[in-house]
């Protein structure tokens, strides 16, 4: 368990395939209702992607427990060495290749967080080729559901041009690093002054903080294209 509702679950092919990704995409998870109907939910690709995977590599995902969920009674469910379908990648919520921003804001809420860590070997890259800067708001309630947060904190470390600004709504830990702030991402996106010159923004997690922030970088005035957004809403 990363948070005490948030799975950290590992898998491999069983077929023998290598599985390449785009750091941003997601898988599609197949399984049926109770009353035997086909249905499917979205995860994005955790695993930090700095090669393609090949076959008996982990397909790591996070997987946030909803009360009464389907999936979320699927995964609970598992024992180890149980097998699931799935299919993908899919998705477009990458960094592209001819991206010539200055900065990447990355904003996230909850198990939304999980695209930038399989991002992060990219943006390794991009701070060292290109010199850019990232700013990642993450959003979560408690310290504890701080997913990832000591290695997203060892990377802003270890990279001065890489900010790690956790924004906790409820709680805030003991002894906070400067970085931290308390209230809900959308109320410190304006604190690092957004700017169509300079930007290209992700967004990924709850629909509603994804509409927020949408709304504050258009208002800033960021160009659509400037701004990537990932909801996680239930697929069923
Ligand atoms: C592109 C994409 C990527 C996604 N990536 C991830 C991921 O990496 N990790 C992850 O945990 N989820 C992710 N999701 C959401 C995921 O696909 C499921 O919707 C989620 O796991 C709930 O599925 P469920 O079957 O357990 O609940 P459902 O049976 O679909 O829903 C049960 C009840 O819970 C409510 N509910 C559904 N989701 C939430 C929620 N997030 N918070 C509170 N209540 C909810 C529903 O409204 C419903 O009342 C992603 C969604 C998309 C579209």
């Amino acid at each position: 368990m990363l948070a005490p509702s948030v799975a950290h679950l590992s898998f491999v092919r069983d077929d023998g395939q290598p599985l390449d990704y785009i750091p941003g995409q997601f898988i599609q998870v197949h399984f049926h209702y109770a009353d035997g109907t086909a249905t499917r939910r979205s995860y994005s690709l955790a695993t930090v992607h700095d090669h393609a995977l090949g076959p008996g590599e982990a397909v790591e995902i996070a997987v946030s427990y909803v009360p009464g969920g389907a999936a979320t009674a699927l995964f609970e469910g598992l024992a180890m060495g149980d097998a699931i379908q799935a299919s993908g990648p899919f998705g477009r919520f990458c960094l592209m290749p001819n991206d010539a921003n200055k900065r990447y804001l990355l904003i996230a809420t909850g198990t939304g967080v999980t695209p930038y860590r399989a991002m992060l070997p990219l943006l390794e890259k991009a701070i060292a080729q290109r010199g850019i800067e990232v700013v990642l708001l993450f959003g979560a309630r408690t310290p504890q559901e701080l997913l990832y947060g000591d290695e997203f904190r060892a990377f802003a470390d270890a990279h001065p041009a890489f900010r790690f600004v956790p924004c906790f709504s409820r709680e805030l830990p003991d002894d906070p690093h400067p970085d931290v702030r308390h209230g809900y991402v959308q109320q410190f996106l304006a604190e690092f002054s957004p700017d169509p010159a300079t930007d290209i923004a992700y967004l990924c997690g709850n629909p509603n903080m994804v509409d927020a922030c949408f709304e504050s970088l258009k208002e800033a005035g960021l160009p659509v294209p400037q701004i990537r957004r990932e909801k996680y809403v239930s697929s069923k």
